[in-house]
């Protein structure tokens, strides 16, 4: 059997948007925002406890996404993320092509001034984000919903309880975890950027108005 450290092939193209690059270009990006850490057929996963806003292609691991074998192994050899079994929930129960995993203090603040959901409406980013297994997006009207589940010590122990929210609420694309950060998917790495921008500003302006006791009837 080829040893999974020595193939290179699946972390090498001048592609810009092939994961090997896309990957290393959003954690830098994350990293500069303060969210830090985040990932066909084939999973791309960044490696666990490094400096993520200096991965390069050579660092990433390489997954089946049906087999769950790991075909390309960085060298020397360092863990996968802590996240891939939550990344994992986000591919299997929903088809997901891409999770963002971030510590943003936005998340974490909205998950201190909200108990179980967090909830807003009648902001114009709500419009940003899908309902999820659905063609349509929320409209400016409707009232965006993101289960909150409790931490735990070690990130896998999530496992279960983020696949039980996502189970409670179909629609939602994200879940946020009490005191520590959100998972955000999407169908394309794009929608998955794009609905982590926009959920990331609507939990900032949640906790801005709770802050400043405006009413907003
Ligand atoms: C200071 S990070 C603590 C563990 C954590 O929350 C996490 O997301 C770890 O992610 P990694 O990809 O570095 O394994
Ligand atoms: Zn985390």
């Amino acid at each position: 059997m080829e040893s999974v450290e020595n193939q290179d092939h699946l972390v090498v193209s001048s592609e810009a948007n092939h994961p090997a690059n896309l990957i290393p270009e959003l954690c830098s990006l994350f990293y500069t925002l303060g969210w830090v850490t985040g990932t066909g057929e084939l999973v791309y996963i960044a490696p666990s406890g490094v400096q993520k806003e200096r991965i390069l292609p050579k660092d990433l691991f390489v997954m089946d996404r049906s087999s769950l074998k790991l075909l390309r192994s960085p060298n020397p050899p360092i863990k996968p993320s802590a996240c891939t079994p939550l990344f994992f929930n986000a591919y299997n129960m929903r088809n997901s092509g891409a999770c963002i995993h971030s510590h943003s203090q936005n998340a974490v603040l909205a998950t201190m001034v909200f108990d179980k959901e967090f909830t807003i409406s009648h902001q114009e980013m709500i419009k940003g984000i899908k309902r999820d297994g659905t063609d349509t997006y929320l409209s400016f009207f409707d009232t965006l919903v993101v289960p909150i589940i409790e931490n735990t010590a070690l990130e896998q122990d999530l496992t279960s309880s983020m696949a039980q929210a996502m189970k409670d609420y179909p629609e939602s694309c994200a879940v946020l975890v009490r005191n520590h950060g959100v998972y955000v998917w999407g169908e394309t790495w794009q929608k998955a950027k794009t609905m982590s921008e926009c959920y990331d500003y609507l939990f900032e302006l949640a906790v801005k108005i709770r802050a400043m006791r405006i009413n907003q009837n």
